[in-house]
């Protein structure tokens, strides 16, 4: 299991990915985006021609034991109960997804709850619920997720920390290597992406450029 006494910088770069994101294998991806430098690895398979069932936990199981290898969190999106069954670092829900403070009472107080918010009441109340970050957004137009709310920008993560809310949080939607910085300086302890990294020709390059960028926008905060 991750410690949790530095979740705001395993936060710094949060790949996440499913089968469905990539046209290649996604273990190689993985292996990629990990030598390049991602600090978190999110397994979030969902939507037409992904896996389900025994095919998606043992898919799971072999992404977890590349993080492992790394010693990088691996975090499951949606699926509470693959990520128990499994032992995962954590899981991340948002708000159609099963109640975060339900969701605290069956991981225990070990285990990683990431929760998204798009609005302060929806991060107080993630805070409220147990939550150890939220993920922010859309920060920008984003095609990888079709049921995505409203463009909120990084100005939401900045109001959210003018509404005291320090939580760890991670900016996710239509994050990209010219717009990263934008999301840190706005208050990101980090952002995610999908597909900067799982379409990228060369993944590893692209997490390394990530992630020099986001230690570049941190220091100039
Ligand atoms: N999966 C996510 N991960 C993050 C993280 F903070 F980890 F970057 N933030 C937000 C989401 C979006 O979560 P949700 O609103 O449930 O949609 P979906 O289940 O389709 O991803
Ligand atoms: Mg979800």
């Amino acid at each position: 299991m991750i410690a949790k006494n530095n979740v705001k910088d395993a936060l710094s770069l949060y790949f996440i990915s499913g089968t469905q994101d990539t046209d290649r294998d996604l273990h190689t991806v993985l292996e990629d985006a990990l030598a390049g430098g991602i600090t978190a690895f999110q397994y979030r398979e969902k939507g037409a021609g992904s896996l389900t069932g025994k095919d998606k936990e043992q898919m799971a199981r072999t992404l977890q034991k590349q993080c492992r290898q790394q010693n990088i969190p691996f975090i499951v999106n949606d699926d509470v109960d693959l990520a128990l069954a499994i032992g995962a670092d954590g899981v991340h829900v948002g708000q159609e997804d099963s109640r975060a403070e339900e969701v605290r009472l069956q991981i225990g107080p070990e285990m990683l709850l990431g929760v998204s918010a798009h609005t302060i009441s929806e991060a107080e109340h993630a805070l409220q619920s147990g939550a150890d970050y939220i993920g922010v957004g859309p920060m920008y137009p984003t095609s990888t997720k079709s049921d995505a709310k409203d463009v909120c920008g990084p100005e939401m993560i900045a109001s959210m920390r003018n509404a005291n809310i320090d939580l760890p949080i991670v900016g996710i939607g239509g994050i990209s290597a010219e717009n990263a910085q934008e999301v840190i300086a706005g208050g990101a302890d980090g952002i995610s992406l999908i597909s900067a990294i799982s379409t990228a020709n060369d993944p590893r390059e692209k997490a390394a450029v990530l992630f020099h960028q986001i230690l570049t926008a941190k220091q100039k905060r």
